[in-house]
Parts: C-alpha cells; structure tokens; sequence
C-alpha cells in the first residue's frame, strides 16, 4: 500500500513511512493511494468477530508488506487485552434506534486509547527494525495527549512532547498528562488554545531542519496510523447491528475531524454508512460549513466539551482532496487560501457533495447540560459532555428511515468532566480505580508562550537531556 499527500509535493510512502512521517513535508495529510474494499461477503464473514480480530484485519490492508498480519494480530491482541470491557468497545442502546458505541474503557478514558495503544507497538516494531529513535511532539485539547503519553511512556526509542492550551483542559485531563514523570515525557501548557498547539505542532513539521534534527514524528490524527486504527470500531458496530444486509448511521461529537473521518473511511471500504452526523459545540464551524458552506474562522470558545473547543479541523483536509477528486493541487490552494484568509470558499459542486453524507449540528452548553440530565432521566446513562452532543444531534438528524439505527460514538468516560456532569445531574462520577489518587499524584510541565523559537527550545532541552542520561 502506497500512501500520498493532499498536496501532492511529498515523496509517497508505504505504510511505515506514513506511520513515522505524521505531516507529509509539503504540509499536506497522507492518504492511501487507493482505497482497499471489501465485498459484501467479505464483510459478513466479519460479523461475530473478537474486536482485536477484526481490527487486525480491518488495518492489516492498509499495512502493506511492512507488517505481517501475525505480526499486527500480536499487537490488537495486546493492546485491546488492556481495556477494561471484554468487548472492548460495547454497544448500549439508548432508546429504539439509538446505540452509544463506548470507546472510554482504554486507560485513559477517551476513544483515543483505541488508536494509540496501537501506535505505541506499530512505533516500537518499526523503529527497532531501522534502528531509529523519534522525536513524538503533539497537540492536546485533552484527550490526545494522556491517550499518547500512557502509549508511549518509557518506550526506549520514543521521546514525547505534548502541548495542551493552558487552563483549557478539565482538570482530570490535565492531571492524567501532567502526572506522568516518565523521562521519556514532557509537557507544556501553552498560552493559548488548541489551534495554536496544533499550528505550532505544524510550524515544528513545516521547520525541515528542526524536523530533520530532532526526527519528529506525530501521534495526533495527522498521522494516517491513527485514523487506520479507528476505522474497525465503526464497523465492529454497523456489523453488530446487521451490516453489510442494514445500512447504520454515525454521529460523531467532532474537533479535528479524525473521529468522523475514519468513519468516511469505513464508508468508503464498502461499509454500507446511511448517514455521518458531525456534532459540535459552540465552536460550530464544521455544522457551519455543512450547513450553508460558510467556512470561516471565528477563533476558539471555551466550553463544557474542551476537547473539541477547536476551529481548524486538521483532518477536513483529507475530505477536501476527496471532495475534490482528489486534485492536490486546488486542496492546497483551498487551504493556502484558508490559512491566510481564515476562510475557505469550497466550490458547490464539492460542497454538495458532502451534504448528501454528512450532516452537522451544534449544541450549546446550556443545551448539552440538559441532554445529560435527559439521558440520565430516560435511560438512566450517564454522559460526558461530548458524547452528549452526540446523543442530541443523532435524535435531530437520524436519516428518515426509521429502519436505520443510529450510533453515537461516546468520546469520553463521564469521570473526566465531573464538574459538568455533577452540574447537570447532581451527581459526581467516581474516577475508576485505576485513577483514583489522581489528585494526589505530582505534578510537572512548563508554561510556554505561543512562540515556534520557545517552543523548539523546550524540545531540544527534553531530548538533550534524554540523550545524556
Ligand atoms: C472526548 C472527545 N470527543 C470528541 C473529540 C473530537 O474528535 P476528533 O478530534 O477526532 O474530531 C475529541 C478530540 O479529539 C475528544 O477528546
Ligand atoms: N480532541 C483532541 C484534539 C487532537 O485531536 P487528534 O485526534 O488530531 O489527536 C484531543 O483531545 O487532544
């Protein structure tokens, strides 16, 4: 499997490549040259699968000769065996068509575990084969950051910085990061929100000799790895729930845009997807853009749901180069365009395109409250902010069908937002054991200023220092 950029400037690369690049070095996102499908008989004979089997079989195209299958079964074993529900990922139903698919029981509570304690081995195998070691920096707005600091700490060939925006974390997700002393991790709060952490990630991408010396490698969803590794539990529910023979929807509470991407993905290796409902908060320029086609970037709001307090969306790029027939050359004008201005003016033609799949929606805070205390009410579930918006798009947009389940993804465990979930239904989820001291453990990371130099600097003194001891 060769995978190339979006922009269309990058030497393409089979899937360790991929896996150690993150940014394609002409900025662009790496996507597989072509999509593998499987047939309808290919997906029945799917349905009943162990979820760490059908992953391995799900990813394993998208692999290539880099990784043995037995190999990448090893490593879905191993880290789906850690997760603390036996399916892993289990279905609840919410009402008569409605399924929270849970993807919190990983260890750090958020649908990140499911890619990451995948990535951490895929690292692993691939570095020890070249007899490399790797720079890992990445973004936070809350959920990446623990998901990859509890993948990677310790690995021998990995050193890891993570950025979150200062103050704009719940205070459990910062804990579950800052926490962590490994020698192997780092942490900076940066003065400003999760765009700025994302673009200074870039910025450090887009610096070539930076790159270069420090070998950067990515764990946020501008990794293709990621989003490969999210695509099985898409289908590990639409089979539950009769595909290929019953076509499903998915509503996705949505930030960067990689959740509801490997579920386009999923779509486009033949899982039969009705509809993608792409929730937000107040931070709504992706339902904006659904909506009328207004792209435009009105800066980041803090809200209940920090996780997808977020307005330039990384993994949009990837759909804008398939809505575009794949044309590297008018995405990177689109987004060239969309960096300097703030907005970006996508064609109709590509933009209708996209409406006859995905549908957005936004929820404000006061709303999401009451979706939780609804939920609590009428199903006695309890929600986290996120998977709340999620619940109240599927019940606004379900397709017309009634024949079509509906399936929430559930993001986040309600205990990592226990102030908002107390204020909505007066009770205070309990951290799982696993947890439990997190108030009590030390904490460590350095305030940073929005600054690529500064920042650059605080990498460099992480891995000098990791190198001389
Ligand atoms: C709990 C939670 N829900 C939803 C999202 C949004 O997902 P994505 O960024 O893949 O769109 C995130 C962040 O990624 C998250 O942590
Ligand atoms: N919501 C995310 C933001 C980063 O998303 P990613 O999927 O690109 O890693 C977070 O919680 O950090």
């Amino acid at each position: 499997m060769r995978y190339i950029s979006t922009r269309g400037r990058a030497a393409p690369r089979d899937f360790e490549g991929v896996l150690l690049a993150g940014l394609a070095e002409d900025g662009g996102l790496f996507l597989p040259e072509t999509w593998p499908a499987l047939s309808t008989a290919e997906w029945r004979a799917l349905r009943g699968l162990p979820y760490a089997e059908l992953s391995a079989r799900l990813i394993h195209p998208f692999c290539g000769d880099a990784l043995p299958f037995e190999a990448l079964r090893a490593m879905t074993g191993a880290a789906y065996a850690r997760f603390g529900h036996p399916a892993v990922a289990p279905l609840i139903q919410l009402d008569h068509r409605t399924f929270a698919l849970e993807l919190f029981h990983g260890p750090t509570l958020a649908f990140k575990d499911l890619a990451m304690q995948l990535l951490g081995p895929l690292f692993d195998h691939a570095l020890a084969r070249r007899g490399e070691r790797v720079t890992i920096v990445g973004a936070t707005s809350g959920d990446t950051g623990s998901a990859a600091i509890e993948a990677c700490r310790d690995r021998e060939a990995l050193d890891v910085v993570i950025l979150h925006p200062l103050g704009r974390t719940s205070e459990v997700q910062r804990r579950q990061m800052t926490t962590v002393l490994s020698p192997n991790i780092r942490n900076f709060a940066v003065e400003g929100d999760f765009d700025t952490c994302q673009d200074l990630v870039k910025g450090m991408f887009n610096d070539a000799p930076f790159r270069t010396e420090q070998r950067l490698a990515a764990v946020n969803s501008i990794n293709w790895a990621r989003i490969a590794a999210q695509i099985p539990y898409y289908a590990y529910a639409a089979l539950a729930l009769g595909a290929p023979d019953r076509p499903v929807a998915f509503s996705v509470p949505t930030g960067n845009f990689g959740n509801v991407f490997a579920a386009w993905a999923a779509r486009r290796m033949g899982l039969p997807v009705a509809r993608l409902i792409v929730g937000a908060n107040r931070n709504d320029i992706l339902a904006r853009f659904l909506a009328a086609n207004d792209m435009s970037v009105r800066g980041v709001e803090a809200s209940l749901s920090p996780s997808m307090d977020i307005q330039v969306s990384s993994n949009f790029e990837r759909l804008l180069f398939e809505l575009l027939d794949r044309d590297p050359a008018a995405t990177e004008a689109q987004m060239l365009r969309f960096r300097e201005e703030g907005r970006m003016p996508v064609p109709n033609a590509a933009w209708r395109r996209a409406t006859t799949l995905f549908r957005g929606f936004t929820l404000d805070d006061d709303a999401t409250l009451a979706e939780i205390r609804r939920l609590k009410d009428t199903a006695g579930y309890l929600a986290d902010p996120h998977t709340a918006i999620g619940t109240a798009a599927a019940r606004a947009l379900a397709p017309e069908d009634p024949g079509v389940p509906v399936v929430v993804a559930a993001t986040a465990h309600p205990a990592k937002f226990p102030d908002a979930v107390e204020k909505a239904t007066g009770a205070r989820p309990p951290l799982p054991p696993a947890l439990a001291d997190l108030y009590g453990r030390e904490e460590r990371y350095a305030v940073l200023a929005p600054d690529l130099a500064e920042v650059e600097a605080g990498v460099r003194a992480h891995t000098r220092r990791n190198v001389a001891a």
